[in-house]
């Protein structure tokens, strides 16, 4: 028996924090080990000194780094134990470093960007694709297939490619990834994040809005018809490309409705709603652009079940997610916002009484850049790798 102290250690379930260990045997680092903190054991399949942060496990390529969902995977990696990036690449900005184009991020040690078709994958484990949609499908065709890969954008997300031609309007020329993507909502389908090869990460107003209506859905607890869904979004939604609709003149002082009835992400909410219904599903959904930077709220409207109860609603989603990490249930009567989960991994939700009998109204907030994209996408590759599903994401959210 040894005794070391230790900043931080990572278990099955999560860290500890400072404080000493006595540790019975070591002989590699990913050997099962048994800890004695205070006077409790606990088992550990990895384990890392803090002072070993250099020594990343993980080579990580990130494809699209200068946009804003990359920025934010650098900022989370920042802080991850096991994961380094050691490939980054840009379109535009090819060439340029990381400093460069996103001057908060000047401290971390980054390789300069280089286009993707430059890039060398041969000390690469994983890549997390941060390109349009349209353009990540032929990309990812092309990558080695020891990669393991979560992809931001749409271009997997749906089963159908018939759908995705008809919402995307361009044709898939990777229909044969599609058939082994795994949808990573990753509360709902993280046994099968598990063993996936390449995840689909799921979209920002998805994830905001299939987070609280699964398990109602699943558990028969509200009628199929009449979902009607009104989400807003902040402005790094649309990303950093320059847009004549995302100025600053056209959106603070004012809200924005857009995609009317026609949003790309329909599709991919009646998905995961009929696969929890088993039965196709259909919603009313209307999406906007808020001035604000960050953050996404969906304001989701309800018809309970016959016979089903505000208490029910409430009950069921307690139930669902009290063991969750990011997804948390607020007390009865708390509002969610926005503000509350900024720059963190969290989805707060609540569900409220409507005036008219038998109708509910759900609010779910979340950071769209955060659990609605590079936060996600994150928790789904720290499972894919074995590694505790919270590393990196211990982020509180920033207030005000
Ligand atoms: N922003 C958000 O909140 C969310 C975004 N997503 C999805 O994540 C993906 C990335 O989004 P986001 O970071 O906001 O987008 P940005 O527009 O901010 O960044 C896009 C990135 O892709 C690069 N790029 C553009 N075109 C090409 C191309 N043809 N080949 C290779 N690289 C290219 C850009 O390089 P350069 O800058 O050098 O031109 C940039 O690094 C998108 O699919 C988006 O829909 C998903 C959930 C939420
Ligand atoms: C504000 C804004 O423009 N938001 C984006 C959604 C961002 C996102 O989650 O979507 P994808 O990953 O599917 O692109 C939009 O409405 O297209």
């Amino acid at each position: 028996m040894s005794t070391a102290t230790f900043n931080s250690i990572c278990f099955n379930q999560g860290y500890l924090r400072k404080g000493e260990v006595k540790i019975s045997k070591v002989k590699n680092r990913n050997q099962r080990v048994k800890f004695y903190v205070g006077g409790a054991s606990v088992l550990s399949t990895k384990c890392m000194q803090s002072s070993e942060k250099n020594k990343k496990e993980v080579r990580i390529g990130l494809l699209g780094a200068s946009g804003y969902t990359g920025a934010e995977i650098v900022r989370l990696l920042g802080n991850h134990p096991y994961f380094g990036i050691t490939l980054i690449t840009a379109d535009r900005k090819a060439g340029q470093s990381m400093g460069s184009v996103f001057p908060h991020l000047i401290t971390q040690d980054l390789p300069t960007m280089v286009s993707v078709k430059d890039a060398d994958f041969s000390s690469v484990d994983a890549v997390f694709c941060c390109l349009p949609h349209g353009t990540t499908q032929d990309i990812i065709k092309g990558l080695p297939r020891h990669l393991k890969i979560v992809d931001l954008s749409a271009d997997f997300r749906l089963r159908d490619i018939a759908e995705y031609e008809e919402w995307y309007g361009q044709p898939h020329s990777a229909s044969d990834l599609q058939k082994e993507a795994v949808y990573g909502l990753t509360e709902i389908s993280r046994e099968d994040v598990k063993n996936a090869r390449l995840v689909a990460n799921p979209g920002c107003y998805p994830t905001s809005i299939q987070l609280p209506l699964v398990p109602l859905i699943k558990a028969k607890l509200i009628e199929h018809r009449n979902i009607i869904i009104d989400s807003k979004s902040g402005v790094s939604g649309a990303g950093r490309g320059a847009k004549e609709a995302n100025l600053y003149s056209e959106i603070a002082e004012g809200i924005y409705s857009y995609g009317v009835t026609k949003h790309r992400h329909v599709p991919e909410i009646e998905q995961g709603l009929s696969d929890a219904a088993q039965s196709k599903i259909n919603v009313s959904f209307t999406p906007h652009l808020m001035p604000m930077i960050r953050g996404m709220q969906s304001t989701i409207y309800v018809e309970m079940s016959q016979g089903v109860t505000m208490e029910d609603l409430y009950q069921q989603l307690r139930k669902s997610y009290k063991d969750e990490e990011f997804v948390k249930l607020l007390d009865k009567g708390v509002v969610p916002r926005t503000h509350n989960v900024r720059g963190s991994n969290y989805c707060f939700m609540n569900v409220f009484p409507d005036r008219i009998p038998g109708r509910a109204i759900i609010i779910s907030v979340i950071d769209n850049l955060v659990k609605g994209a590079s936060g996600q996408a994150l928790q789904n590759l720290n499972i894919m790798l074995g590694y505790p599903e919270n590393t990196g994401l211990l982020y509180q959210p920033l207030f005000p």
